[in-house]
């Protein structure tokens, strides 16, 4: 939905008759807001006018002087193998039909047929070629490995070869239409991302976002849809709904797992349909805008335990991407740790303070339930507090602590680690096995692998005196 334009190549409707030409297109942008189109009622012009423009989509009448559509289908099929073509013809003859899918047409529609049938047919080929080109765009970008607007993304400090490769899925699905999913735990960049995404799309609009958690049925139909003046009581004024205000823009829906089940519906039906009701308006209004939505949420299990619409959930995964947990790309934990501090001593008017090498082995045995925004808030907390020289490890090790790996809520596979030991090590032979665990995962560091274990640095200290 960037711009203007729908879909974002044209499609050319080619007829003789000129009264058969502009209605269609009406049909076409009324009922689908389908607007790239163009027409051309001269079968001579086609291949020049094909030969001139991105299109993707011809719609051919068969009856025509000149050249006729059968004509036109071989030589678009020869010349313009990527454009699909939908025929659309006066006669209901079965042969012909036959004989055009044969040559490469799509689909086959008499012009006798309802309105609603040729709509979606079109819409069909347009969903077809959509899922084409960002094959081939995928493809591209994966072979060449790079970012096409890097810069997009330079809000992001990471490393981490999962995170560019969801950049250049991002910057592959960035025009179509479809709705964008964004999952990942509470602060690891959603909406950071959603705004990249939106930067990317090269739409004009702006990004409007709205936290829909906690948000009742009326309410989110009065923030997204908006009102007329007198639709309910209180409703003194007209009131332009989110969706409205995102035109030609973004549209990003935070937290969608959090959505009751009647707003799913009315979120469903929205993208389905491409149009809205204004409370008290019998007038529908279109969706002009590209529409993301994250959560921190797992959705497939919210779907699996009844909590989530399964025909909305697949709706809106056509297009997903998952940010991994900042314990799962540790890599870019001392990467964004001089970012903050960078960023915390500008921001405080402060000379950038040089973080102790125990910080970042601290920091590399830690769980980061918040992720980027934990670690952020952390690195603010101690710049702010800091004076001079290094910076004080306090504020880490008393916000970690008691929270550390060690003592982080084990995963369920971890909870007992002898379930697959035939015979239990001994209290000897376990507080050994530990204590080389601890001392491994810290670098050394018997500051932090006494945190690990839970035990006093001098008590550690003891224990490995007693083993040499
Ligand atoms: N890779 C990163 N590099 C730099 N800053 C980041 C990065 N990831 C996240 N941030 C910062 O961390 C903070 C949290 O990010 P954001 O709000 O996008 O997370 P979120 O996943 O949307 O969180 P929530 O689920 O709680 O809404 C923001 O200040 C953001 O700028």
């Amino acid at each position: 939905m960037s711009g203007t334009l729908f879909p974002a190549f044209g499609i050319l409707l080619v007829d003789d008759e000129p009264a058969w030409l502009r209605s269609v297109s009406l049909t076409l942008e009324r009922s689908a807001g389908i607007t790239n189109i163009r027409s051309c009622s001269d079968s001579r012009q086609v291949m020049e006018t094909l030969a001139g423009g991105d299109f993707g989509l011809v719609l051919l009448d068969l009856t025509m002087p000149h050249l006729s559509g059968e004509e036109l289908l071989t030589l678009i099929a020869e010349q313009y193998p990527e454009i699909t073509c939908i025929v659309i013809s006066g006669l209901n003859q079965v042969a012909t039909a036959v004989n055009c899918i044969k040559k490469g047409a799509f689909d086959y529609f008499v012009k006798t047929v309802e309105e609603d049938r040729l709509v979606g047919g079109v819409l069909r080929a347009i969903r077809m070629l959509e899922l084409e080109r960002e094959n081939r765009e995928m493809h591209s970008r994966l072979l060449s490995g790079g970012l096409r607007r890097p810069e997009l993304f330079s809000p992001f400090v990471t490393a981490d070869p999962a995170m560019l490769t969801q950049f250049a899925y991002i910057e592959a699905v960035a025009k179509s239409p479809q709705p964008l999913l964004i999952t990942g735990e509470s602060g690891t960049g959603k909406e950071l991302l959603a705004r990249a995404a939106h930067g990317a799309s090269g739409c004009k609009g702006p990004l409007v976002a709205v936290n829909v958690a906690g948000l009742d049925d009326t309410v989110f139909s009065d923030t997204l849809f908006g009102h007329q003046r007198g639709a309910y009581t209180g409703a003194d004024q007209p009131r332009k709904g989110m969706i409205e205000e995102a035109a030609d823009g973004t549209l990003f829906l935070d937290e969608i797992g959090d959505l009751g089940i009647a707003s799913q519906v009315k979120l469903l039906r929205l993208l389905q349909e491409g149009e809205y009701y204004p409370l008290g308006s019998d007038r529908p209004k279109r969706l002009r805008a590209r529409v993301i939505v994250a959560t921190h949420a797992d959705l497939a299990a919210k779907e699996a335990s009844g909590q989530f619409r399964r025909d909305l959930y697949y709706r809106l995964k056509t297009h997903q991407v998952r940010i991994p947990a900042l314990r799962d790309r540790r890599c870019d934990i001392p990467l964004l740790l001089e970012h903050f501090l960078a960023e915390a001593a500008r921001a405080l008017g402060k000379k950038k303070p040089t973080a102790p090498r125990e910080l970042s082995q601290l920091l590399a045995t830690y769980s980061f339930p918040g992720n980027v925004r934990e670690l952020k808030a952390l690195v603010y907390d101690a710049v702010s507090l800091h004076g001079s020289g290094v910076l004080s490890m306090e504020r880490f090790i008393s916000a970690i602590g008691p929270r550390s790996a060690a003592t982080a809520a084990p995963s369920p596979e971890r909870r007992n680690p002898f379930l697959c030991c035939e015979r239990l090590p001994t209290f000897s032979e376990a507080a050994e096995l530990l204590v080389s665990e601890a001392m491994q995962r810290s670098n050394g560091n018997q500051t932090i692998a006494a945190r690990l274990l839970g035990i006093s640095q001098p008590a550690l200290s003891k224990r490995l005196k007693q083993r040499d």
